[in-house]
């Protein structure tokens, strides 16, 4: 390379990293993968060793990668926050201990290795045992105060007790999101319609940066710590200190442990490859560091990262397998999600059978055709990735796939609006899984608390047509005798892209074969669970044999199955079998295979097909079929169904318009509205100004409020709920006021009350005629003021010039103390 060269592409890295670099820590997003990204850091690096003439000082190599955002005060860190060095083979980890040995001039050293935890990096000081504030790392000299974010987070202390706790320290930690919690914000983000988080260290990160802490408290983050700072502290060596702050009561990860030489590092790598999908959060690799800190002294740092740490990071794995067919989700917002349909491979320790698309852009991308050799990949995510095809083995003669077009669901035409990846379905009234999520929300705690109504409930009243709005759920009572013995769809079914109806392998072997269990035979399928289905089949075959039912006729029986699923043209399913080849085995001499396949074609049952062909079959036949349905629904389900609907007309008015899932009416805002408009006609008669007065309603929510009763459809639903007796109406007594010594005034408490808990004062504030604000803004009439209000509010108050009092001036002034 020559010298003009090496210039060009160093300043071509620069930057590309500098844009990542950007996307990562201030977007929380990211466009290529951590391995890319490290890549290109290493080939900079190279080069600028090589080249050190063009080694600027403010390149990416020589600077932690974050920065400070403006909503924050920030704060000078007392001690650096660098990165560390990484490396993604052993063999530069043997060169990393070789430089260790070579710095300290013997091998009389010891490794504490812990796992990478894929988070944000915090540092939080402690004065006399008081948290006193939590900085991000920012750009490693300087970073952004969140103390009060960090506060929320349950297990972080905020005094910490004892004999030996120094007058000033400090303790670092990577703040997480479990991934338990990521999932469950994921689903009810989709139930309401907002976009989803890509993944649990950008929702980490995203949520330390709010401003509203009330929000971050909701999201239940949680903080391991590996580092404890400051003058006098007591210990010399990293192991005694993690141990002194486990004792002090932080959350320690209890993954870690010592290593006297690279044989039993390796050991902890190799343990920790595909055990760390067991912990409840992401991991991306192990940290060794030098466990004394005279030898780290010694050792010391670059510009960038400490000598006596790496960190080493597990490539993704990655491995071929065989694109089946591609499943088309129509997700509650009707969002269209591609998964693919994989041949099963081994990955990570799991077998993996699909993976998810995201979009047609990313068909496109990869420039998928049918039954094409992917390559498959399981990074942080949940959800394996398809990552590339292998163009060598491409069939002759195959096509590109073609993205549908129509909602697999209900047949509407899709529509994609400017600028979004997804396509969507517009039929949001009438397409199945878009119904269920407005009925899931109509029925949740919150809003009507309909608890006898589980999803797989309401999917089969919707899949059989009972239900298709919130009124009609108030119309199944007169239908209860319809409802005995239907079909509950849930679990044993898929549909093909094309519409096609599959069944699970244990239920078809169940129908297909005679004296064997349902249990015996789903124990079978979970045993063989990882075997391609060929395969499955022929096993299946020797348990047949093995369990001594019916050999013969039962072998039969599977052998002629196998001979019609591999001659048909049905697309295949790992773990699923088509309906119509499995009904074609048990009433061929009925019906041709041509025929079963045309009538089962968007249907969502074996009982929807068998009703629709109404065929003269044996009565025998007729058992065997139903071995194939669902559980069906009796009548103590039913019973204690419409219980839970007719007990849902008492919920009052707030509950009633939240449940009616207007776009952007929270919970919060729906309590607003009900007491502030009293009825349902007055807040549908309110105009643009009148709303627009109201604390909390912004203009958003008004043209959501217009767009839905400007619709007649939603006017008639009304009509029918309130003909049901559902209240539309606050009713008089529904608040019986303590006193009105707080009335018209509006008020916010911050900080810690002695008298109150958090949810106490909002209730005595409101019982007392006040009015509760969750934000600081000018129209608070007056602010009680707690121990350890949060700096920025009190700030913001002190601006804005409102009053704040004390507690115990709130006290005299309600006349609770005198
Ligand atoms: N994909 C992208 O576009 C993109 C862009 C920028 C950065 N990245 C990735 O993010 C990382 C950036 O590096 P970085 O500087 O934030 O971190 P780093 O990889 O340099 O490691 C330092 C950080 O690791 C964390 N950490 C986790 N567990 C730890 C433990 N047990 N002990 C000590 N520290 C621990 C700390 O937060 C610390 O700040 C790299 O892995 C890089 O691949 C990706
Ligand atoms: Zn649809």
């Amino acid at each position: 390379m020559t010298p003009e060269q090496a210039k060009a592409r160093i300043e071509e890295l620069t930057r590309q990293i500098n844009y990542h670099n950007h996307l990562y820590y201030q977007e929380d997003r990211t466009e290529i993968s951590d391995f890319e990204f490290d890549k290109l850091l290493e080939e900079l690096i190279r080069l600028e060793k090589e080249f050190p003439q063009f080694l600027e000082p403010d390149s990416p190599s020589q600077r932690v990668g974050g920065t400070i955002t403006k909503e924050f005060e920030t704060a000078l860190h007392e001690y650096r926050m660098l990165s560390l060095g990484n490396t993604y083979s052993e063999e530069e980890l043997n060169a990393f201990d070789e430089r260790v040995a070579k710095g300290l001039g013997h091998r009389n050293y010891e490794y504490f290795c812990e796992l990478k935890f894929d988070g944000v990096a915090i540092s939080l000081v402690y004065e006399n045992g008081k948290l006193v504030r939590a900085v991000t790392r920012g750009d490693g000299t300087r970073g952004d105060v969140v103390t009060e974010n960090v506060k929320t987070i349950k297990n972080i202390p905020l005094h910490v007790k004892g004999n030996d706790i120094p007058a000033k320290f400090e303790v670092r930690g990577e703040i997480f999101l479990p991934k338990k919690e990521f999932e469950k914000i994921n689903a009810e983000r989709e139930a309401n319609r907002e976009p989803l988080l890509a993944n649990p260290r950008n929702a980490a990160s995203g949520t330390l940066k709010m401003q509203d802490s009330a929000i971050v408290a909701k999201r239940r983050l949680n903080c391991y710590f590996y580092q404890l700072l400051g003058e006098d502290i007591g210990v010399n060596k990293h192991d005694e200190a993690i141990h002194l702050i486990e004792k002090w009561g932080f959350n320690v990860s209890p993954t870690y442990t010592k290593c006297k030489n690279m044989e039993e590092v390796f050991r902890y790598i190799t343990l920790w490859k595909e055990k760390r999908f067991e912990l409840p959060l992401d991991t991306d690799g192990v940290v060794l560091k030098i466990n004394d800190y005279d030898q780290r002294e010694e050792l010391g740092f670059t510009a960038k990262i400490p000598r006596w740490a790496i960190a080493f990071k597990y490539q993704t794995e990655s491995a071929a397998s065989e694109l089946l067919s591609i499943t088309y989700q129509v997700g509650r917002t009707g969002a269209i999600t591609p998964v693919a349909n994989l041949a099963p491979v081994l990955l990570a320790g799991t077998t993996v059978k699909r993976a998810s698309l995201h979009n047609a852009n990313e068909i496109e991308r990869l420039g998928l055709y049918e039954g094409d050799t992917v390559m498959v990949e399981k990074g942080g995510e949940i959800i394996p990735k398809i990552t590339g095809v292998v163009l060598e083995k491409r069939k002759p003669g195959s096509k590109p796939i073609a993205y549908i077009d129509h909602c697999p669901e209900c047949e509407t035409p899709l529509i994609r609006k400017e600028g979004e990846a997804k396509h969507f379905c517009p039929n949001a009234k009438g397409c199945p899984p878009q119904i269920l999520g407005r009925i899931e929300h109509f029925v949740h705690k919150r809003a009507m608390d309909i608890d006898s109504l589980g999803t797989e409930r309401i999917k089969t009243l919707i899949d059989q047509k009972y239900i298709s709005n919130f009124a009609d759920l108030y119309e199944l009572e007169s239908k209860a005798d319809q409802l005995l013995g239907l079909e509950m769809s849930q679990d044993q079914y898929q549909k093909s892209d094309d519409g096609y109806l599959f069944i699970s392998l244990p239920k078809a072997f169940f129908a297909l074969t005679e004296g064997l269990s349902l249990t015996s035979i789903q124990k079978f399928c979970e045993r063989y669970a990882e075997q391609p289905l060929r395969e499955v089949l022929d096993n299946f075959e020797m348990f047949i044999r093995t369990s001594n039912k019916k050999v013969a006729q039962n072998i039969g029986t599977i052998r002629k199955l196998e001979e019609i699923l591999f001659t048909s043209h049905l697309p295949q399913m790992e773990d699923y079998l088509p309906v119509p080849v499995v009904l074609n085995v048990l009433i061929g001499n009925w019906i041709s295979l041509e025929d079963l396949i045309k009538a089962s074609l968007h249907e969502n049952t074996v009982h929807g097909i068998m009703i629709k062909l109404n065929l003269p079959i044996s009565s025998e036949q007729e058992e065997r079929i139903k071995k194939m349905k669902a559980n069906t629904f009796q009548e103590g389900v039913i019973t204690n169904m419409l219980e839970g609907i007719r007990a849902s007309k008492a919920q009052p008015f707030e509950r009633v318009l939240f449940a009616l899932g207007i776009r952007n009416i929270g919970e919060n805002t729906a309590q607003i509205l009900a007491r502030h408009f009293k009825n349902i006609d007055n807040l549908k008669e309110a105009n643009t100004e009148e709303l627009l007065a109201i604390n909390g309603v912004g203009e958003t929510l008004v043209e959501s409020i217009h767009a839905y009763f400007k619709d007649p459809e939603n006017l008639q639903i009304i009509e029918r709920l309130k003909a049901h007796g559902l209240k539309f109406e606050v009713e008089a007594t529904e608040k019986a006021l303590e006193s009105e010594v707080l009335k018209g005034l509006k008020i916010l408490a911050s900080g810690k009350l002695n008298h109150f808990k958090r949810d106490e004062i909002i209730d005595f504030i409101e019982a007392n005629g006040g009015q509760y604000l969750k934000a600081v803004s000018k129209s608070l009439d007056f602010i009680i003021e707690g121990e350890d209000m949060g700096p920025s509010k009190k700030e913001k108050a002190e601006k804005l010039g409102i009053k704040m009092i004390s507690e115990e001036e709130f006290l005299q002034l309600v006349g609770k103390k005198s």
